[in-house]
């Protein structure tokens, strides 16, 4: 059976990456994407580990061969999602976890249907300021730019499937979990399979 897709999207330092590397650590048959950037490495980042780190040059050429699934410019930088990558792994049955933004999954969301979509939300915007914070690995500026996004991002969750907050770590984690295991339960996911024609 084809893999599910999943898009998990929200503001910078909610801890969507938290989340989603432990989903994966724990389910051998999750991947996550990897995506392709213009941004600059940060400290610990590792090229086609974290990122692909390209230039615009080359990523303007991937656009125009279209080799993208879904881009989008996220704080002047281009970031995108390699589409070979991510079909190949669907067919071969494995479930596959965009970490995104709300542009992005929007595009997603109208070109690749049964696609998931999940907006993880922090228990307090306070709480979500603590984190980017936190994190230590932006300057003022670009936290003060990433909050700023937050607010306009919020608009687009009622186009969201779920919403999780991510007050524990773990609690975030089994909602995921379960998003997953009831969406491939849904009958059009048998398609194919002589459960629905
Ligand atoms: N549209 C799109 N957004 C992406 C992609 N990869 C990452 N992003 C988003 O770009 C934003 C910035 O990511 P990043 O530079 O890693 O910063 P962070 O979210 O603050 O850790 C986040 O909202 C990511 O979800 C992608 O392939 N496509
Ligand atoms: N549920 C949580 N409670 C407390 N801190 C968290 C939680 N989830 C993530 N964090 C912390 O918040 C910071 C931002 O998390 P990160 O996963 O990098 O966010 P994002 O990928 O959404 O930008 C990190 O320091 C991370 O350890």
């Amino acid at each position: 059976m084809r893999g599910l897709l999943v898009v998990v999207s929200g503001p910078s330092g909610v801890g969507k990456g938290t989340i989603c590397e432990v989903l994966c650590r724990r389910n051998d048959r999750i991947s996550l994407s990897i995506s392709a950037t213009t941004r600059s490495p940060r400290a610990g980042e590792v090229d086609q580990v974290h990122y692909y780190f390209t230039t615009p040059e080359r990523f303007r050429e991937m656009i125009a061969r279209g080799e993208l699934l879904e881009w989008a410019e996220v704080y002047g930088d281009y970031y995108g999602t390699p589409r070979a990558p991510v079909a190949r792994m669907l067919e071969s049955g494995r479930d596959v976890i965009l970490e995104i933004d709300v542009q992005g999954a929007l595009q997603v969301k109208e070109r690749t249907p049964g696609a998931v979509l999940i907006f993880v939300w922090p228990p307090s915007p306070a709480e979500l300021e603590r984190r980017l914070r936190g994190r230590a690995k932006d300057s003022e500026e670009q936290i003060a730019r990433r909050l700023e996004w937050a607010r306009t991002e919020l608009q687009a969750v009622p186009k969201y499937d779920y919403v999780v907050v991510n007050d524990q770590v773990e609690d975030a984690v089994c909602k995921v979990e379960a998003i997953m295991v009831a969406e491939k339960c849904r009958p059009v996911y048998f398609a194919g399979l002589g459960v629905v024609t």
